[in-house]
């Protein structure tokens, strides 16, 4: 990453700092807010890819960019499509248990959406990655849902996690089911003359 250039990230997302770090770019947090409710009829690609271009833009505001620096802020959201609709992050126990019942035996997509703002020009990228789960016997999901992993978790599942014995197969971006597809940041971050290498 060039020298001269900041990244703050937008997140309170512990997986997101994770692969940051994975790639070897440094950063540091940003604390704002961003209204996380869809639009009626809003497509699920649209609302993710737009709740990370908000979080950046948050951020960006939060840092008072642009700051003649290069300094950047990058925001990103995952959400879960199937049959059209949408699962995010569930509210308690029971919506654990609808997420985790509706994914059984069923392939969904994982939309995974990066942005980087300089507070001038806002930049965003939407990984789609298919996930074949299989079929979860009700006690499973029960002893699942006993050990917390599911709660923070789009879908109700962490691939990184234990959740990891349920997803058979998955055809795009692991990086982007954790919460941050690592190959579009990059491109991003090359974009901003700041690229992991
Ligand atoms: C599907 C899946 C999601 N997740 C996580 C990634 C995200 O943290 C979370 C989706 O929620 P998000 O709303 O995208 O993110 P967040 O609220 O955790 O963080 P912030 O808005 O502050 O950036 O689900 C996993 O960790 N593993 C998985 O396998």
């Amino acid at each position: 990453m060039r020298d001269s250039s900041s990244l703050y990230l937008a997140s309170r997302s512990p997986r997101r700092a994770e692969l940051l770090d994975q790639i070897g770019v440094p950063h540091q947090p940003v604390e704002s807010e961003v209204d996380e409710a869809p639009r009626a009829g809003e497509p699920p690609a649209s609302y993710v890819e737009r709740l990370a271009r908000d979080k950046a833009m948050a951020g960006a505001g939060v840092l008072g960019l642009p700051d003649g620096r290069g300094t950047l802020v990058l925001g990103a959201d995952t959400a879960i499509e199937l049959d059209g609709a949408i699962l995010g992050k569930p509210q308690d126990p029971g919506g654990a248990r609808r997420h985790l019942t509706a994914l059984s035996g069923q392939e969904h997509e994982v939309l995974s959406a990066v942005a980087i703002s300089d507070g001038h020009t806002t930049e965003s990228r939407l990984s789609r990655t298919r996930v074949r789960m299989r079929a979860l016997e009700a006690d499973e999901i029960e002893a699942y849902i006993e050990t917390g992993e599911p709660m923070d978790k789009a879908g109700a599942y962490a691939i990184q996690g234990r959740g990891a014995v349920f997803v058979e197969r998955i055809t795009g971006s692991y990086s982007a089911v954790m919460g941050l597809p690592l190959y579009e940041t990059d491109q991003l971050l090359r974009r901003f003359g700041a690229g992991a290498f």
